[in-house]
């Protein structure tokens, strides 16, 4: 893959790893307990949004959340890869929004299945435009924030996660295979909450990027 289309990450139709509770904050605020390892879900490449489209509320839920994270994008493939060399597959960053059904996944947790509604449906992984590596020198020192309707309910560092991306990198791969143009998304801080139709969210990470998108709802193909 060229480095042309690491930086059109969304249209390489590769994977889409998560990684939840790895902000201390946002997990108490949902009442869960610490990880004392990564908690880790996918969405598919149809879950990708780009600004200028709207993200659209799935017909089957009424409580859809924001959670704003630091996008990390994988520029060389690799499986089972030390910690010491994760950063050399690295090709550059995103700025993410792991939209989230959360009464769906309530509900999920509760009968004990799996998150898949809650958090693959289309249009649940808005991006910004590909951030070179340059332009994060260190990815523990990123300030995040988001804004609904022009008031702010997020902000947060990545100085405040509990698994680093070089652990991250090391243990998903351990698990599957990283390729060029994976996206990994490394968790929400706290202030995570609900969104509506019509509902602006911008987002942005200070001095490097900012995107807005608004809310809308899917109308039905079948009428
Ligand atoms: O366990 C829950 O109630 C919710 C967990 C998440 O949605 C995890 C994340 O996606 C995250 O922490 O970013
Ligand atoms: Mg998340």
């Amino acid at each position: 893959m060229s480095t042309r289309n690491v930086a059109r990450f969304w249209e390489c139709g590769r994977k889409i790893i998560c990684v939840g509770r790895n902000y201390a904050e946002h997990a108490r605020e949902l009442k869960n307990e610490l990880p004392t390892e990564p908690v880790l879900f996918l969405k598919p490449p149809t879950a990708y949004l780009k600004e200028g489209s709207p993200i659209l509320v799935p017909h089957y839920s009424s409580n859809l959340h924001h959670e704003v994270e630091l996008g990390v994008v994988v520029g060389k493939a690799g499986r089972e890869i030390p910690q010491t060399s994760a950063m050399e597959h690295v090709a550059g960053y995103a700025l993410c929004l792991d939209m989230t059904a959360r009464d769906v996944q309530d509900q999920c947790k509760a009968k004990g299945l799996p998150w898949t509604l809650a958090k693959a449906f289309d249009t649940s992984c808005p991006v910004s435009d590909f951030i070179p590596k340059e332009r994060i020198p260190d990815p523990a020192g990123v300030e995040l924030w988001l804004k609904v309707n022009s008031v702010t309910r997020q902000r947060g560092s990545t100085a405040q996660m509990i698994f680093s991306v070089p652990y991250l990198i090391s243990y998903i791969s351990g698990v599957m295979a990283l390729e060029e143009g994976d996206l990994i998304l490394t968790g929400t801080p706290k202030g995570v909450g609900a969104v509506h139709e019509h509902d602006e969210l911008q987002a942005g990470i200070d001095g490097v990027i900012n995107m807005t998108f608004k809310v809308g709802r899917r109308a039905s193909e079948h009428n």
